[in-house]
């Protein structure tokens, strides 16, 4: 066999390598037609990863709808549905899982500027009175607690991946005063190294803001021009290329770089649960609360569980599998202060003598029950 034999006549417009060699037609040996095939597989690879990082970074707009949105329905508001989710409580002990970008907090151009308003706090506050309430977020624990400053809580940041219990003693005797859990801490020096890698790479970017969520890495694109998107998308990619042990995911305009361990939300979920003594058990309703795809993590792992309910907060039709939508903040300030008020009465019931009619016309609430059908145990 001669080498003339091994040299193949490609049309280089035709296979499409346009971009990797002169337009014109030249014989090539197997080995170069390879490395070219290669070579164009590989930028392509990268192009189309660009683009569809760029595709879901428009997707992840909040305001967009698909438009093949067949599959997305209507969930109804938890406040409409209140009774109903509450009436589920009989018998078990209601666990409050919130989220806080979103949820707690109004969704701000500035993420160091996301301050929950005192109402919203006082809400959480009383919430955690009556129930295990913990803060479930992809910040940085102390950046979140920062902003919560409620000690009697427990906080899950960075995407669930650094948890701790509430400073001070709870009332729930069931409860681990000592949790504290960091199931990515070997990652710690690994995130650091990337988040100065993503400061540095994305400094020419206007708007582009990185933070350093300690256990994980958000790259903002709210301020970031849609016409620059793709270099952003470029440069987070170029970095996180040579980290194979980390992953891209996403919120509402924000890129987060996390460890590729399988831990989320809803693992949190599941960790707090069990730390709650409520691990096998079906005495408990959990009821989480959260706006952002992260937060979807937790809602599956509630419907998988049979347990409790996702409240999804938004004003817009999205898949989810939350059982119930709240549309904004505003709306689950209300739904906390219905619970707290709920819980006061059906407290007040069990140690007086009052009657429903007592407590429905009582001025001292702002929320009565529609029916007097509060029964012993906590449900309506
Ligand atoms: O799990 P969360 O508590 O919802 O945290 C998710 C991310 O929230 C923050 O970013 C989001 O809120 C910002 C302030 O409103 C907004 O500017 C940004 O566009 C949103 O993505 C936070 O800054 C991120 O670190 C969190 O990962």
């Amino acid at each position: 066999m001669t080498n003339q034999q091994n040299v193949v006549a490609v049309d280089v417009k035709s296979l499409g390598l346009r971009n990797l060699l002169p337009p014109v037609t030249k014989s090539l040996s197997p080995t170069e037609l390879k490395m070219l095939f290669m070579k164009r597989f590989e930028a392509e690879k990268g192009d189309n990863k660009i683009n569809g990082l760029v595709d879901s970074m428009r997707a992840s707009s909040p305001t967009r709808i698909k438009s093949s949105s067949a599959s997305i329905v209507h969930h109804p508001s938890a406040l409409s549905m209140f009774e109903q989710i509450v009436g589920a409580s009989k018998g078990k002990q209601i666990v409050m899982f919130l989220d806080y970008d979103g949820t707690l907090s109004p969704i701000v151009e500035d993420p160091d500027q996301a301050f929950m308003s005192t109402e919203m706090r006082a809400a959480v506050r009383d919430v955690a009175r009556y129930f295990p309430t913990a803060i479930v977020t992809g910040r940085c624990r102390d950046k979140v607690y920062s902003f919560v400053k409620l000690p009697g809580l427990y906080y899950a940041g960075s995407h669930g991946m650094d948890i701790k219990g509430p400073s001070k003693r709870c009332k729930n005797k069931k409860a681990n005063q000592g949790v504290l859990f960091q199931p990515a801490s070997e990652f710690l020096p690994m995130i650091d190294e990337v988040y100065k890698a993503l400061v540095e790479k994305t400094k020419s970017i206007g708007g582009a803001k990185v933070e350093n969520n300690k256990f994980c890495v958000s790259v903002h694109f709210r301020r970031v021009d849609e016409k620059s998107w793709g270099a952003l998308a470029e440069q987070v990619r170029s970095v996180l290329n040579q980290y194979p042990k980390l992953k891209l995911t996403q919120g509402r305009k924000v890129l987060e770089i996390r460890p590729t361990i399988k831990w989320d939300k809803g693992r949190a979920l599941e960790f707090l649960l069990a730390a709650l003594g409520y691990g096998n058990s079906n005495d408990v309703l959990p009821i989480y609360i959260g706006d952002d795809r992260t937060d979807e993590d937790a809602f599956k792992v509630l419907r998988d569980r049979g347990q409790g309910f996702g409240i999804l907060v938004s004003k817009i039709p999205k898949e989810t599998n939350a059982s119930y939508t709240l549309q904004e903040p505003s709306e689950v300030k209300e739904f906390l202060r219905r619970l707290v008020d709920w819980k006061k009465i059906c407290t007040r019931r069990r140690s007086s003598t009052l009657s429903c009619l007592d407590i429905y016309i009582d001025k001292k609430f702002e929320y009565h029950p529609p029916t007097c059908l509060i029964k012993e145990g906590g449900g309506i």
